[in-house]
């Protein structure tokens, strides 16, 4: 019998992923501290609709039935992150037992499910208390990551078989020390490089912290956008090359590579610090795997009006475009990822996340809401993603975003991203068609594709 033609490979590891901020709710309960997001969407007219974390999918209080969710979608693993001041209120010294248990109740649930863990330190929120020391701003922060990484270690690496230190950090520059859409809402192209380097200053002491202690994997997640020249013109296959750089580059580099691509200072210009030639060698550490989160790419042409970049991306004409804005371009997770192997060798790599917002019509039938447009986004990613596969890259799972629809950061509650749809007035999930469609796939290891 010929093997279906989109057959994964035997244990490839099918799971879904989603992050503290965005699912848990209760951000200062059981002696939790405020995290930059909690302050940050309390601060008048920085989240859309005034939406705010505050109980989010209830996630906090309902995650057991929540694991009942990925269970009856057949999830091999969970991508989630911790509230690195649930269980630190001050960011470093006193532990909240509280908030560790938390955790730990949800590791064991998910265990007790047949569901791995796969748990993210850094999705974004650091705790508030850092922010008022400088945050990433100050290069102390490696430290305090380091002995935050090391309490949950202690913790949860006998049960948790794969650990991030960052998700996207060029998120969390760009969008919070750049243009300011994101937490901590600052504007400043001085302070980005600062806080992009002692971002994976952190990432790579706490590596450092666990191979100390721990026995399971280790790695870090980044955001790649593919960027293609809208012309073959010299300015416009520069600007490409920055925009490249700037995105992909900036903090692959210092973490496989240990050093930086020179397009970054002619970015940045006097912005651009010198950094001390012993940092890379700390962010330039093992990893067991890296972590690589796909949307969409970038159509790019030269722009000298465009800050920091000059360059811009091309809307594409006669395309299917999500509610985010991102062109559904299937071909560029493969061509992501076949790029990442040359640049950067071999390393096991999983998509931690890909998926798409579309408008949900809440028609429920027969039990599920039908989204057609979701569910044609993930089949096409899937088949991108085997050709990738049958291209020699050494993939190794996916993690569809996400498990459930829930809060996009400043965007609030508008863009739904959830194989399951969530009602935020009432917390009822119900399973979407791309839920359906993402369990049969599961089921068969990708032969229903
Ligand atoms: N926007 N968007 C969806 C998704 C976001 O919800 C995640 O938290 C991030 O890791 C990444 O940006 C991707």
């Amino acid at each position: 019998m010929t093997r279906p033609r989109f057959r994964f490979p035997d244990g490839f590891h099918w799971g879904a992923a989603t992050s503290a901020y965005q699912i848990e709710g209760s951000p200062l309960a059981d002696g939790a501290g405020p995290s930059i997001w909690q302050r940050f969407a309390h601060t008048p007219g920085m989240m859309a609709n005034g939406d705010t974390g505050d109980i989010a999918c209830d996630h906090y209080h309902r995650y057991k039935a929540d694991v009942q969710l990925m269970r009856a979608l057949g999830l091999q693993g969970y991508r989630f992150s911790i509230n690195w001041a649930r269980v630190l209120p001050e960011g470093t010294g006193r532990v909240n037992p509280k908030g560790l248990d938390f955790y730990s109740r949800l590791v064991d649930e998910l265990l007790e499910n047949g569901i791995a863990p796969n748990a993210t330190l850094f999705h974004w929120d650091l705790p508030a208390a850092l922010d008022d020391r400088g945050g990433w701003l100050n290069r102390d922060v490696a430290h305090w990551f380091a002995e935050y990484a090391e309490v949950m270690f202690k913790a949860l690496d006998d049960r948790v078989p794969r650990w991030a230190t960052l998700n996207e950090p060029w998120v969390v520059t760009d969008g919070g020390y750049l243009h300011g859409a994101l937490a901590p809402g600052h504007r400043s192209k001085y302070e980005a490089p600062i806080a992009a380097h002692n971002l994976m200053r952190a990432s790579g002491a706490g590596i450092q912290a666990y191979r100390a202690h721990g026995k399971h994997e280790i790695g870090v997640v980044f955001n790649i956008e593919p960027k293609y020249p809208h012309s073959d013109s010299a300015e416009d296959l520069a600007a490409t090359r920055r925009a490249h750089a700037y995105m992909n580059q900036q903090f692959a580099d210092p973490a496989l590579l240990g050093s930086y691509p020179p397009e970054l200072k002619e970015i940045f210009g006097d912005a651009w610090p010198e950094f001390p030639a012993d940092d890379l060698k700390l962010t330039h550490q093992k990893v067991d795997f890296v972590g690589i989160n796909y949307y969409t790419r970038a159509v790019v042409k030269h722009d000298p009006n465009a800050y920091p970049l000059k360059a811009v991306p091309v809307p594409q004409p006669n395309k299917t475009y999500t509610e985010t804005g991102w062109e559904v371009f299937e071909q560029g997770l493969t061509d992501t990822l076949t790029w990442f192997k040359e640049r950067y060798g071999n390393i096991p790599l999983y998509i931690t996340e890909n998926g798409s917002a579309f408008y949900d019509p809440p028609v429920v039938e027969n039990g599920e809401l039908d989204d057609p447009l979701r569910t044609n986004y993930l089949r096409k990613h899937l088949k991108a993603l085997h050709d990738a596969i049958e291209a020699g890259v050494n993939l190794k799972g996916y993690y569809a975003w996400s498990l459930m629809d829930n809060l996009e950061w400043s965007l609030g509650f508008s863009k739904r991203f959830g194989l399951y749809h969530v009602d935020f007035a009432t917390q009822q999930r119900t399973p979407k068609a791309s839920a359906k469609l993402y369990a049969q796939v599961i089921e068969s290891n990708g032969s229903v594709l």
